[in-house]
């Protein structure tokens, strides 16, 4: 059967009946592109790994998908590394087995969000709060896999106006605020406490603060930015994760072909999956065959997907 190509309009993705369909539009949430993007990663893990378990609205669904797997048999023998308090719990109520890193000081895998992704695959991360767990974890795996919409797509870090996270100690957090913000005053720095919701500074799983760092310009070179963070005596760790991913995949427009996933690899290969399957996923949802919260996404393995569209790039852009 034909099934209609989906088509983006405002920032969300609509699965549009043709011509001849009384079929109506059905319109893929932001949420359901995190999923999608994130139950494509689950296919990286494979029984007996140990997987980093990534903190976030779309790490969230990568860790329901394995913890699904894990109940359905489909996966044995997993242990998995969460990087913040709130992915513990949640791994622990899905009975995926947990260790930690002074028992797993390597890891196979680990799958998590991003705050904004730039042509060169670095990211920044840390707008959840997890920035320290999630750099410990994700720096000692071999493979980390980076779920995303394609919102969080930035030609470089800061692109976006949002924070760049900073985690700091409590301890004269003014001080260190203030010397983080004359580091970038040439990029028009605004550096800001984060507050919780109680309007007190937000405290970390580490009993930290975070000073969020907002850009009005380019930062320039990512190194030596880094590297005049970390030397600031106070400061913790930062949100940047340079030349950490190994593979990203963004779920959200593919150009001319309408929707679908990219998976971009570190090496500068880039995978495009055709939207067929976001439209089948919709269709499937629209006339009640499958349940998108209850059935598995049915979306093709990365190796099927080579002959769809594969091209090398030394870098990326968007
Ligand atoms: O770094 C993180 C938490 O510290 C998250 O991965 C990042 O904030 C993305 O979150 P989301 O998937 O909810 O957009």
């Amino acid at each position: 059967m034909a099934i209609p190509y989906p088509h983006y309009e405002n920032n969300i993705m609509v699965a549009a009946s043709n011509s001849s369909s009384s079929i109506p539009p059905v319109i893929l949430t932001q949420d359901e592109l995190k999923k999608i993007a994130a139950y494509k990663a689950v296919e990286f893990v494979e029984s007996g790994m140990v997987v980093g378990l990534g903190t976030g609205s779309t790490a969230k669904h990568a860790v329901d998908r394995i913890g699904e797997l894990l109940r359905l048999g489909k996966l044995e023998n997993i242990i998995g590394i969460p990087t913040s308090k709130k992915t513990h719990e949640q791994a622990l109520s899905l009975g995926i087995p947990l260790s930690d890193l002074d028992s797993h000081p390597v890891l196979d895998l680990a799958i998590d969000g991003a705050d904004e992704v730039d042509p060169n695959l670095n990211l920044v991360k840390g707008r959840g709060g997890s920035l320290l767990r999630e750099k410990m974890v994700e720096g000692v795996c071999k493979k980390f896999v980076v779920i995303v919409d394609e919102s969080k797509l930035v030609s470089h870090i800061g692109g976006s106006g949002l924070a760049m996270p900073v985690e700091i100690v409590p301890f004269c957090w003014k001080f260190t605020a203030e010397r983080l913000k004359m580091l970038f005053e040439d990029s028009g720095c605004v550096a800001k406490l984060r507050l919780g919701s109680n309007g007190e500074p937000f405290a970390t799983d580490n009993g930290n603060y975070i000073v969020d760092l907002y850009f009005k310009k380019d930062i320039g070179d990512l190194r030596a930015a880094s590297d005049s963070i970390l030397r600031l005596a106070g400061v913790v760790e930062h949100g940047m994760f340079l030349d950490m991913a190994t593979t990203v995949i963004v779920a959200g427009e593919l150009g001319v072909q309408g929707a679908g996933l990219r998976i971009l690899m570190s090496n500068g290969e880039v995978i495009a999956v055709s939207a067929t399957f976001f439209s089948e996923i919709a269709y499937a949802r629209y006339i009640g065959d499958i349940k998108i919260e209850e059935d598995p996404i049915q979306i093709p393995a990365v190796s099927d997907l080579c002959d769809i569209d594969r091209r090398t790039a030394g870098h990326f852009s968007w």
